[in-house]
């Protein structure tokens, strides 16, 4: 028998926790999101709901400001650095789920090559413009004009391995940039091997008023081998995936999934499926920390979405049935006040949490990210894969 009945994990996409031991081969020396956004808020960061499960106590050469250690805390803490040779979000989702991405992915940092473009162009019938990496906000206050006039395709790319589409749905209709990039993830897996396609729509009449909208949808490569999702469900563990999850295993491995508007919704969501009798194991991506405020180095509003994920957070513990595990953690970091407007390679928070537990205590450092899934895997009974030690004995 399962030690608990049901096991839900949630990312808050891109809280980082402290620069990784290897941050230096990514140039992210010095990267701390949490205790940046702490330095933000000056002290007003507040995350009692998070902090009582531990996050303050996670091992730190420094407090974060405003959410300190407490002296009980109510669940487990530690932190994990991952071996991924990438910093997206697919390296830090697969290594979760005990597949590490050994396999370096394409870059392009000056661009695609002419070859893929010139693919591009002829199967959407259409010229591409930019084929640069961008801010994805940026790119479409500079050329969304045009590409109302035009009906151009806005390409272009960023520090991870992401080859992306901006489309004014006012003149590429979404089914339309949808196939398209259907079509470009299909050239781009074996050439070129590139981690995500990415649809970008977006509304507006002019750079003032272009907004985008929450049909983005990434197109990701289908895992190179099982997950633990895979191990589960074959194990006839039920799998469900909330908000960008999905995508990010392009569904292989889960039973079930549902698309979500914000992270609000992803909550709403997560708080709905603990409250209902859905079994197994419910798996949750909170992407707004990361493409609203971390991208776009928005310190501010980064900590107020983290105050109101505390706040829906306060919500879940109360409906958690005594025999859940509640997982938390992060998939990369997203310093919102470093350079650029790129991931940052950073240790992510990990904290564990049932109302069953009669004690609490240090996970410690952990590598790799692995160690969550084969966590979950330990806890159903379920075979593990090659990657990550399970926690679960620890957790009393
Ligand atoms: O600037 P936007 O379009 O939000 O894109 C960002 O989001 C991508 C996926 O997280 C990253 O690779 C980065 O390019
Ligand atoms: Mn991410
Ligand atoms: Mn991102």
């Amino acid at each position: 028998m399962s030690k608990f009945n049901r096991v839900i994990a949630i990312v808050t996409d891109s809280i980082g926790i402290g620069e990784a031991p290897d941050a230096a081969k990514f140039h992210d020396i010095g990267a701390d999101t949490l205790g940046h956004i702490g330095d933000h808020f000056d002290g007003d960061l507040c995350l009692p709901n998070w902090q009582h499960l531990g996050l303050g106590n996670i091992e730190r050469l420094r407090p974060i400001l405003g959410v300190g250690p407490v002296p009980n805390p109510q669940g487990y803490y530690g932190k994990m650095y991952e071996i991924s040779v990438g910093k997206d979000s697919m390296d830090g989702h697969w290594e979760m789920m005990g597949l590490p991405v050994t396999q370096p992915l394409g870059f392009f940092p000056a661009g695609f090559p002419d070859a893929l473009i010139k693919k591009i162009e002829a199967f959407a019938k259409r010229k591409v413009i930019v084929n640069l990496p961008y801010s994805g906000t940026d790119v479409i206050k500079e050329y969304g004009e045009h590409q109302l006039k035009t009906g151009d395709l806005i390409v272009y790319t960023s520090g991870d391995s992401v080859l992306q589409i901006a489309a004014n749905t006012a003149v590429i209709p979404l089914d339309e940039l949808y196939r398209i990039c259907e079509y470009a993830r299909s050239i781009t897996v074996d050439e070129y091997h590139i981690g995500r396609v990415i649809a970008r729509p977006y509304v507006g009449d002019s750079a003032d008023t272009f907004t985008r909208t929450s049909d983005r949808h990434d197109y990701t490569l289908k895992p190179t081998a099982p997950t633990d999702l895979d191990r589960l469900q074959q194990a006839g563990v039920p799998t469900y995936g909330i908000g960008k999850i999905n995508d990010i295993f392009s569904g292989i491995g889960l039973d079930d999934g549902v698309h979500t508007v914000s992270n609000d919704d992803g909550m709403v969501q997560t708080i709905e499926a603990v409250k209902s009798d859905r079994q197994g194991f419910i798996f949750t991506n909170l992407v707004d920390f990361d493409a609203m405020y971390g991208h776009r180095r928005n310190a501010q509003g980064d900590g107020e979405a983290l105050m109101a994920f505390d706040q829906r957070l306060g919500e879940l513990l109360k409906v958690m049935k005594a025999d859940d595990l509640l997982l938390i953690t992060s998939d990369h970091g997203n310093d919102p006040s470093f350079r650029g407007t790129d991931h940052t390679r950073e240790y992510v928070p990990l904290i564990a949490y049932s109302p069953t537990f009669n004690a609490s205590g240090d996970l410690g450092v952990r590598s790799p990210f692995s160690d969550l899934g084969a966590t979950v895997l330990d806890n159903f009974g379920v075979t593990p894969g090659e990657f990550g030690s399970s926690f679960l004995s620890q957790l009393q």
